[in-house]
């Protein structure tokens, strides 16, 4: 059982604490990301994608009948291994993709540092994958959003045509059902930026579901030291139907009071260190509050993650 004695490696020795997001194509793993290795530092945290690991170029793949979601358009076993030598704190040479032009570029070497975070379409693919994580995140938005967000990225960043990125979506369709949605599953927390109905203002809220697959901040608590209508903590319903913990961000959320709702999940944490402005930040400097919160509660995590294990805890 590979991925029980990888667990059982990890809980013995001093190692770095690992969280995946993974998701869809332009689910926004990058936007959260970016926000938490900015917050962390380059000397305290690395970052690894792992679409780096397409077993072909842009061109390659036009002439094949796979999408990129498929695992066998990915060197999945190689994946495993590096994602087993970083959660080990082993250096690794990582490939890499170059999403300007779709081609595979000179490795880069990549240390990690006590903190990593590791995202893409297939992270928590496989057992001995997910073995390798701490925290596991699931960007869920509803299809129309994520389309509206892949069209508008592919075309501005990615030297796409609206028609081509529509035929791809269509292409790509029964691999997202059978490999990547099937991860959502497997999330210890599962996070959906959506537009509530009815509501007139046009920024999108988030809802996190808090599975008890991992111990998280005690909201209940954290809330009731700050009084704000910013966020709330409701009981739903899991995909299965089981009841679970979800943590509402409103989009119409008043950055004042959504501030003393950030503040007080900082200082759950117990970290001395000023909250980061960094958080919240979208790649055209507009500044999104559930955004914000929901980079706050996985660098939370996070940061518990590597707390735990030094060794006078
Ligand atoms: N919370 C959000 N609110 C508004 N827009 C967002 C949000 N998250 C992402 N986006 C938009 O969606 C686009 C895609 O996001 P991002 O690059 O983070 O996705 P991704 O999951 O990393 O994509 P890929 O896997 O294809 O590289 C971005 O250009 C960004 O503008
Ligand atoms: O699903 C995707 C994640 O970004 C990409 O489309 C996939 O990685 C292939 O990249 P590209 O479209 O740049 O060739």
């Amino acid at each position: 059982m590979p991925h029980k004695l990888m667990r059982m490696r990890r809980a013995e020795s001093l190692r770095p604490a690992m969280l995946a997001i993974a998701g869809d194509s332009a689910a926004g793993k990058t936007t959260i990301t970016r926000g938490l290795t900015e917050a962390l530092g380059a000397d305290r945290s690395t970052a690894v994608c792992v679409d780096d690991y397409h077993r072909y170029d842009r061109e390659e793949r036009g002439g094949l009948p796979l999408t990129p979601l498929h695992p066998a358009c990915n060197h999945v076993q190689i994946m495993e291994q590096h994602l087993q030598l970083l959660a080990m704190g082993q250096p690794i040479l990582k490939p890499v993709y170059d999403h300007r032009d779709g081609s595979l570029v000179r490795p880069r070497l990549v240390e990690p540092r006590d903190l990593v975070i590791v995202e893409g379409l297939l992270p928590l693919h496989t057992k001995l994958a997910r073995a390798c994580f701490d925290v596991t995140v699931y960007l869920d938005p509803p299809e129309p959003i994520r389309r509206e967000w892949k069209i508008t990225r592919d075309i501005r960043q990615r030297g796409y045509t609206r028609e081509q990125v529509l035929t791809e979506l269509a292409r790509r369709e029964a691999d997202s059902a059978a490999f990547v949605r099937p991860q959502q599953r497997e999330a210890d927390i599962v996070v959906r930026f959506e537009r509530i109905e009815g509501r007139e203002n046009r920024s999108l809220s988030a809802t996190l579901l808090l599975r008890p697959t991992i111990r998280h901040p005690n909201f209940a608590q954290i809330l009731s030291r700050a009084t704000t209508s910013a966020v709330h903590l409701k009981l739903t319903r899991d995909s299965d139907g089981g009841p679970v913990d979800a943590l509402h961000i409103h989009g119409y959320a008043d950055p004042l009071e959504a501030d003393v709702v950030a503040k007080a999940i900082w200082h759950d944490l117990g970290v001395p260190e000023p909250l980061p402005v960094c958080l919240g930040l979208m790649e055209d400097g507009s500044r999104n509050e559930p955004l914000r919160i929901t980079q706050l509660i996985l660098l939370h995590h996070l940061i518990r993650a590597g707390v735990w294990r030094l060794p006078d805890e």
